[in-house]
């Protein structure tokens, strides 16, 4: 059985707004085993963002507390680390693409200059093998032309492209987990596919672990081998990928699963008339047998139907 990678028990993360407490993450647990990949789903404002971030200590305002939990990182509680430590960490073992993030490369600067000066920063080496390793890494993620695109602005490549370079920043330092928060959202679906795409094949060859933060059930069932549903800041329901779609334990994982945009069919699915089709719509891309459950069956944690 695969070893667990990143353990989340309890997580409570708090922010004192001028309108009160607002309870973002309310005692979440998380499992992710090695070389796995966990679906965050859940709609808007449920706190799947708040979790990634909290995980990664990345909450960035004095008006976020973390209230309680432990965030158990290859046995380590990321919690207690200090800065420093966390900062060693960042890029190196946990990589992140963070949501809105292709808005976040500087239009001023080169895509080298910035994917330098970030591999440097988590990595500490020198320009020249920075420069290597921003080319490797640019390979890694299927970029076309990478010497070129390190000279390019963001402005001059696709969504796509500023999206692969994002990526592959965050893998330039061969993470064992990546947390990518909503990478497709902002794309149109051809290049949303694409990344889904890319996400399962990094994580096949490199066995890179996925938190993948999405509203998306169809990028869930393509490429996640269990999920967790958020609603409210609490997990409603997690399991198996398979278990969830074909019997989901609660209405709102239901509602959720409705709203599936039409990512992944083939042309013989989409000739089958659309009230017919919900199954294998949100068929997993990983066979049920293939898929090792890390978190406990099904269960509903928080809320009854
Ligand atoms: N800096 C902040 N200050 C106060 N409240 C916040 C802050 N950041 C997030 N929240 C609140 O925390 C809750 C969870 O937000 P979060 O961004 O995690 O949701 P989400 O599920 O990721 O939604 P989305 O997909 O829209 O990003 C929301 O009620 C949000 O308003």
């Amino acid at each position: 059985m695969a070893q667990t990678l990143l353990d989340v028990q309890g997580l409570q993360t708090h922010f004192h707004t001028d309108g009160g407490l607002v309870k973002a993450v309310d005692g979440v647990d998380l499992k992710i085993e090695a070389g796995g990949i966990l679906g965050l789903v859940g709609e808007s404002g449920s706190g799947k963002s708040v979790t990634g971030l909290t995980i990664m200590r990345l909450l960035g305002t004095k008006r976020a507390r973390v209230a309680g939990g432990r965030v158990l990182f290859k046995g380590r509680d990321l919690l207690t680390l200090s800065d420093r430590e966390v900062q060693a960490l960042r890029g190196s073992e946990i990589g992140m693409v963070f949501q809105g993030a292709l808005t976040g490369l500087d239009p001023s600067f080169r895509v080298g200059s910035q994917m330098i000066e970030v591999i440097r920063r988590h990595q500490g080496v020198s320009k020249i093998e920075a420069h290597r390793l921003a080319l490797e890494s640019l390979d890694l993620v299927g970029m076309p032309d990478p010497e070129r695109k390190l000279r390019s602005y963001s402005h001059e490549l696709s969504g796509g492209q500023r999206q692969r370079v994002l990526i592959a920043m965050a893998l330039s330092g061969k993470p064992d987990l990546l947390i990518a928060d909503e990478p497709t959202t902002a794309l149109d679906a051809t290049v949303q596919k694409q990344i889904v795409d890319l996400l399962i094949d990094i994580n096949r060859t490199l066995g890179t672990a996925i938190l993948m933060v999405t509203h998306d059930f169809g990028v869930v069932a393509r490429m996640c081998r269990t999920v967790a549903v958020m609603r409210h800041g609490r997990v409603v329901e997690q399991g198996t990928v398979n278990d969830v779609l074909t019997n989901p334990q609660h209405v709102y994982t239901e509602s959720l699963m409705k709203a599936v945009p039409r990512l992944h069919l083939t042309d013989e699915e989409r000739s089958v008339p659309r009230s017919e089709r919900r199954l294998f719509e949100l068929r997993p891309a990983v066979p049920p047998e293939a898929a090792t459950a890390t978190t406990p069956g099904k269960e509903t944690v928080h809320a009854g139907k």
